[in-house]
């Protein structure tokens, strides 16, 4: 079994600031204490959280930090675009249904000092703007995302999605109607997770 990865080890991989780690440390100090309230995150993963959570998250930052605007589907405790927003760059909107999650989600963006916008909404209700990258993590299959996505998706933007063991299913399924370019990464923190980028996607018709 993998030992835990330790805060100081993700600073090193992540090659982030003082300032910055010591806003991380704030928003996994705070999600601890909320989850033992309310299910933010499975209580298991929080005995390995900065590989789990936010070494999860964050590794997809330099994939996004050039965006102006990206938007966050459900986004729970704010994996990944809280993490994202906290290491710089676009201007982040989150979007949750669970009015509990978003209550945790202001007090997260207080304490460490993070500009988001947060939509206490079903990602159907929002009316749409424009995002420059769409992102999500354990929300829905990929077909499914993709509706989702395509409602704020820019013509040149692209989806940054963090993806499980059934991925490769998930993209035959998906391909059966939708059309878009696919690239995929292993993951840095799950050995059976992928990230897949997807770009132009348009329905079949
Ligand atoms: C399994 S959790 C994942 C949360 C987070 N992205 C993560 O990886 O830890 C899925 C989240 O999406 C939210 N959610 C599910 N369907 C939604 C919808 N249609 N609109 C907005 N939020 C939704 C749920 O409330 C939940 O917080």
């Amino acid at each position: 079994m993998t030992a835990p990865l330790t805060e100081a080890e993700f600073a090193v991989l992540a090659a982030v600031s003082r300032e910055t780690r010591d806003r991380l440390v704030a928003y996994v100090a705070l999600l601890a204490k909320w989850n033992a309230k309310i299910n933010l995150v499975g209580p298991a993963t929080l005995g390995d959280v900065w590989r789990r959570h936010i070494l999860d998250s964050a590794q997809i930052h330099d994939r996004v930090a050039a965006a102006e605007v990206l938007v966050d589907l459900g986004s729970g405790a704010g994996l990944p675009g809280l993490i994202l927003a906290i290491l710089g760059g676009p201007r982040v909107h989150l979007i949750e249904s669970d009015a509990r999650k978003c209550a945790f989600l202001h007090e997260a963006a207080r304490v460490t000092g993070t500009a988001v916008t947060i939509h206490n909404k079903r990602i159907e209700a929002v009316p749409p703007f424009e995002a420059d990258v769409v992102t999500a993590r354990a929300l829905a299959p990929l077909a499914q995302l993709l509706d989702h996505a395509v409602r704020f998706l820019k013509p040149a933007g692209k989806c940054v999605f963090l993806k499980g063991a059934r991925q490769a299913d998930e993209l035959t399924e998906a391909r059966k109607s939708w059309h878009m370019r696919v690239t995929e990464r292993p993951s840095l923190s799950d050995p059976s997770g992928v990230i897949l980028e997807v770009e132009s996607p348009t329905r079949e018709r």
